[in-house]
């Protein structure tokens, strides 16, 4: 199921409260993905029913650590945690991204099974013609199901249904209603709710784990039906700055005294550790920026920074500014940590950002916890 090693979470040493804030409800993927972050029995685990919420647990103090999905292999960036860790309305001045973990993805239609009563056939639903199904489901795994004719409506999240899409235009009748809500364990627990518990033909289905369809007594309708069977999103650990809990390992203490150190245990297991000459691909940092809307080539002289001090990029997003209209707030992710600096490469740059961006936030520096692919 978890594709990264489960990282310990550091700055634990001293710590009381012991929650960790997440998308619920139980059994979402954030939910999976925050147990192989806080495996520990010790952590209460605490859901939520939006991402915001999670950030705003953590900028307040109620939580001292947070989960959320922040990009997935096949439908891109999640952009509800974008959006937040923009800042447009100064809400989050005190969040950092401290950790990351991984999560394998494989989405599950769930519902109730359509009793033999109620079939009108046991041959599958017509298909479309295999010409018009662009993006064609590539995952190998994914069965395809006997009879949805009676299924009405699907709940589930907007990131499930993008990573489904294939699977959705090809085996679903036409005239199914998708609606989309806060996280796919909610999608189950609804799809549970409406069903009259007799499969009959006005059914509602969910896409969500095979966990969540256990949880609320679910059948299996198709299972793996996501697009790409290395279906994967990527989740952050957000944490607050300058929390008295934090513990440094190795690297100075930059211009944010008090900051923690966040980067993991350093216990040398990681994949793709040791083949970096200077460490800093064992790290990611993350900042945001925005450049001289009317300045030819501004934004490149903000990458330029990167190329100048050999520091590889590893993902960019942008997201209107809402300064003014049709003006980008931009998110650039690099390898190295501003607390393994050795070279002084990530300090370079935050310099070289001072000059060149006309404003520029650091986001966190946490261990990579995949290297190179
Ligand atoms: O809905 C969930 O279960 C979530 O945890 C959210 C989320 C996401 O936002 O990407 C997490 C992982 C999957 O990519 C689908 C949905």
């Amino acid at each position: 199921m978890a594709s990264s090693s489960a990282p310990k979470a550091s700055g634990e040493e001293g710590i009381t409260n012991t929650t960790v804030a997440f998308l619920g409800p139980f059994h979402s993927y954030s939910h999976q993905a925050t147990k192989i972050v806080f495996p520990d029995a010790k952590w209460q685990l605490q859901p939520t029913v939006t991402i915001k919420e999670v950030f705003d647990r953590v900028q307040s103090g109620a939580c001292p650590y947070g989960v959320v999905p922040f990009e997935n292999s096949t439908h891109g960036t999640v952009t509800f945690t974008l959006d937040n860790l923009a800042d447009r309305a100064g809400e989050y001045a005190d969040i950092v991204v401290c950790d990351e973990a991984y999560l394998d993805v494989h989405h599950f239609l769930l519902g109730k099974r359509l009793p033999p009563s109620y079939s009108s056939s046991s041959s599958p639903p017509p298909q479309p013609p295999q010409q018009n199904v662009q993006n064609q489901n590539q995952n190998q795994n994914a069965v395809p199901p006997t009879d949805l004719s009676h299924i009405r409506r699907i709940y589930s999240h907007p990131q499930a249904f993008g990573q489904t899409a294939a699977f959705l235009r090809r085996y679903l009748p036409a005239g199914v209603e998708t609606i989309e809500v806060s996280s796919t364990s909610r999608g189950a627990e609804l799809a549970a709710a409406d069903g009259d518990g007799t499969g009959g033909a006005n059914a509602s289905a969910a896409i969500a784990s095979e966990w969540a369809g256990r949880a609320c007594k679910l059948d299996v309708l198709a299972r793996c039906i996501e697009d790409r069977d290395d279906n994967t999103t990527r989740f952050f650990v957000l944490r607050r700055r300058g929390g008295r809990e934090g513990r440094r390992e190795g690297g100075g203490e930059g211009e944010e005294g008090g900051d923690v150190e966040d980067v993991g245990e350093g216990d040398g297991d990681e994949e793709g550790e040791g083949d970096d000459v200077y460490g800093g691909q064992q790290y990611k940092s993350l900042v945001s920026f925005t450049v001289p809307h009317r300045r030819a080539g501004a934004l490149a002289d903000v990458l330029d920074c990167f190329r100048g001090r050999a520091l590889n990029l590893t993902s960019i997003n942008s997201l209107p500014s809402l300064d003014a209209p049709f003006q980008y707030l931009f998110f650039v992710e690099f390898e190295g940590s501003r607390f393994d600096d050795p070279e002084g490469r990530v300090g370079g740059v935050f310099e070289d950002l001072e000059r060149v961006a006309q404003r520029w936030r650091w986001l966190g520096s946490w261990r990579n916890r995949r290297g190179r692919r």
